[in-house]
Order: structure tokens, then sequence, then C-alpha cells
């Protein structure tokens, strides 16, 4: 944007000295040959003539050809696209916005006019906007969803400025009439025609009828809309006790659960640890990617990932000790901390942090994990939560707290409550740090909780 507005003022710049320079030698139209005649029989008309057009003319010539007094800024804005969002990452933002949509169960004229779960965000969508969106969903065969999305696309539509700026417009009213009817087409008959084109003039903010059977919500989508009922009542304390250091500062400890066991500790990572823990560029991190049920490894543009490796550097082991204080725990010798952001729509599916030793025999040796903490490094002002949907819980983040809980049982069997799922970033960059913790490592200190 700077280097185009630098280029229109010093373009603004040019056209007003050749506008100034038109205006002082304008004489009116000398439309007839006898006006012309007229006026060049004046010698003092003449003369000015004669030298304006053998020295003035060269000059103004040479001034609109002359490149260095409108700086094109090519060179400078290629360099730049370079460094700006690519096709991955506009695949990744749609994912994220059908996310969104589609988890929270949003209508998506309230999300046109900028309305997300309830959050005005002062950011009306544009018929652009609407249109990626749609052409997005109709090449997943959302069909009612990308009809929708054409409809917006139709009503937000602005009569472009001029010709020119018409050309850089992209929907064309006709094209989002076609797509919205072979849209509704896919799904319905052509015996009904006539509704969808009724259904094409009404108010966008009608929801469309649901030509397919759509499935019902998942318990971790249900849990993304604020449906589980109230947790019980536990405690909140201040233990002095873990370790002596605790008798000068206390640990702020929450029982978040007791089947599976889950606690939320507060104020445990620093603002300043968090400033250098998430000091990362998006090329400094993978692709998340997660397993199916058929153990295929799926790239959905779900969050990006780095894994330190084993001998991380101070602050993971100030970390990784400071995990052992709190959960009493042995956290073996290794640090290899994942710091995980999630940017718009940012998303993990269901999953166990178990591996369960009876589908894994290869990691008998290992053993499986007992226990996952989390920290969170950024508050999430709408969605985001850590979900455990067979459980019915639902955390969200707060920067500078963790939450720690067992995956296993005391015999060492996966605790299936403890499936976890992340709820799509509405707003906010979500940053976390993850840690497991292998059951074999505490042999000697594992205490007996039943
Ligand atoms: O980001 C979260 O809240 C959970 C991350 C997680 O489940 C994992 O890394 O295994
Ligand atoms: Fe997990």
């Amino acid at each position: 944007m700077e280097h185009l507005s630098n280029f229109i003022s010093s373009l603004q710049h040019k056209v007003e000295t050749l506008r100034v320079y038109i205006d002082s030698i304008e004489n009116g139209h000398l439309v007839s040959k006898a006006d012309r005649i007229h006026y060049v029989s004046n010698p003092l008309n003449s003369i000015r003539l004669v030298r304006r057009t053998r020295e003035d003319w060269p000059k103004v010539i040479a001034y609109i050809r002359n490149q260095e007094s409108v700086k094109v800024p090519n060179e400078e804005m290629h360099k730049l696209v370079n460094r700006t969002p690519n096709a991955e990452d506009m695949q990744e933002a749609l994912f994220g916005m059908d996310r969104i949509e589609h988890f929270y169960d949003l209508k998506s004229s309230d999300m046109a006019k900028g309305l997300v779960a309830a959050q005005q965000l002062q950011t009306p969508m544009t018929s652009p906007d609407c249109l990626a969106l749609a052409d997005y969903m109709y090449k997943r065969s959302e069909f009612r969803r990308a009809a929708q999305w054409y409809r917006l696309a139709l009503s937000t539509i602005t009569e472009p400025h001029n010709s020119m700026f018409g050309e850089l417009y992209v929907p064309q009213r006709e094209e989002l009439r076609k797509m919205f009817i072979i849209s509704r087409l896919q799904e319905g008959s052509v015996g009904n025609l006539s509704d969808y084109l009724r259904e094409l003039s009404q108010d966008p903010t009608l929801p469309l009828i649901h030509l397919k059977a759509t499935p019902a919500p998942t318990a971790v989508e249900l849990g993304c809309r604020g449906k589980f009922p109230p947790g019980p009542q536990l405690v909140c304390r201040y233990n002095s006790t873990a370790t002596p250091f605790m008798r000068y500062a206390p640990l702020k400890e929450e029982e978040i659960s007791r089947n599976p066991l889950i606690w939320l500790y507060h104020d445990v990572i620093y603002d300043s640890e968090i400033a250098q823990l998430t000091n990362l560029t998006r090329d400094e991190m993978t692709q998340g990617t997660t397993e199916n049920d058929n153990h295929e490894v799926e790239v959905n543009r779900l969050f990006h990932v780095q894994v330190t490796e084993d001998d991380g550097g101070k602050l993971d082991k100030a970390l990784v000790n400071r995990m052992a204080d709190i959960s009493g725990l042995d956290v073996g010798n290794t640090t290899s901390l994942a710091r995980i952001n999630y940017g718009l729509g940012g998303y993990f599916p269901e999953h166990s942090d178990y591996k369960d030793l009876k589908l894994h025999p290869e990691l008998l040796e290992e053993g499986d994990r007992l226990f996952t903490f989390l920290f969170y490094m950024s508050d999430v002002p709408v969605g985001g939560a850590t979900i455990f949907p067979e459980a019915k819980i639902a955390i969200q983040p707060r920067k500078g707290s963790a939450l720690f809980w067992y995956n296993l049982h005391n015999d060492g069997e996966p605790n299936l409550l403890t499936r976890h799922a992340v709820c799509p970033t509405i707003v906010g960059s979500r940053w976390v740090l993850v840690k497991s913790m292998l059951n074999y490592e505490q042999m000697f200190r594992k205490p007996c909780y039943k």
C-alpha cells in the first residue's frame, strides 16, 4: 500500500505540473480556420506560439517521458510479493473461515455483516470476500452453504466507480446468479428451479432450506458452542507445599475434574518467557498434521508447530523443571517441547495424547504417555477452548496458565475420557506450549490417586 500510495502521489504531482502548464497557455478553442488565422495575425500571439512549440513543447514531451519523475514501484512491489501470503496461506484462511462458520453454527449473513459469535467485529465482508468463500465451499461440495455465500456476494456487490475499476472488480452479477442456481441444483432437482429462483431474490438473511440431510453436531462442536453443562464445583487453593520454593511463591491450583484428573495452574509462565518462546516466524514452523482413525496422516492446514530438540536451551530446561515442581513428577531427561500457533480458524481435531500400547506394541519398551502439560501463552478473546468432549469439559485459554492432566489410569490403561480437541480460534493468535511425559519414567515417583 505504501509503495502504491507513493506511486500515486508522484503520478499526481506530474499530473498537477502538466495541468498548471496547460492552464497557463489555454486560450479558448479556436474552432474555425478564420479564428486561427485571426489569432496568429496578432504578432504577440504569433511569437508566443512559435516560441512555445520550439522551446516549451520538447521540454514537456521530455517531462512526460521521464521515468524518474514518477518512480514506478515495480521492483519493490515484486520483492514484496514473495513475502505476501501465498496460495497456501489463502487456502488456510478459507479453511479457517469455513471451520468458524461450521463449528460455531454461525449464520453466514451475520458473518458478512461482521457479527461473529455474538462479537461485532466492525468489519463487514465485501462481495469479493463472500465470493472467495462461496467458491471454496462449492469446491468442497458444500453446496447449500456455497449458495448462501453466492447470494451474499450478490447482495453486497458495489457498483464499480468507473470502467477501469470495473475490470479490477471481480464479482459479476450474472456469474453469481448462475453459481447460486448451479449450487442449488447440485442438491435439488430441475423441477424445483422456480423455488431456487425465488430464493435468489429473497432477503439473503433468510436461511436456505436444507435439500440434503445434515449430520447432527459432534460432541466437540457442541462443546465449542458452549453447550456443555456447567462443571462440578471443585476447589481452588494455594499450594505451598509441593516444593520448598512454593512457601515463598504458592502455586495457584484449580481443580477442573476428578475423572479424568485435570488441574489448571495460574501464573506459572512469565510474560518475558512467553515473548521469547513465541518469537517464531511461520517459516520456522511446520504445518501441523493429525492422524485420522486409520492412522493416516492428514494435513488440513490446522495449526503451525515447532518442536525443540531434546537438548533444548536454558529456558526449556527451566520450564521442564517447573513442570516437575508443579506436578511432583519426574519429567525425565529430555526437554523436547512443542510450541503451537493457531491462527484464523486454527483447530486441533479430537485425539488422545496416549497411544495405547495394545494398538502400538512397538512402544512397549518406551511406554505410554502418562500426562500432558499444556501452557497457555496467549489469551484467546473468542473461540480456541481446549475441549474434552467425553468428559464434557471446556477450558478457555488464559495467558500464563497451564493445564495438567493424566492420560492413563493407575494400571497404565488409557483413560478414554482424556480425548481432547481444540475449538477453532475466532479472534486472536493462540499460542500453547505442550509436553507429554512417559509413564515408565515415573516408576519411583507417581503417587497413587485411588
Ligand atoms: O492446544 C491445545 O489446547 C491442545 C494441544 C494438544 O492437544 C496437543 O498438542 O496434543
Ligand atoms: Fe493433545
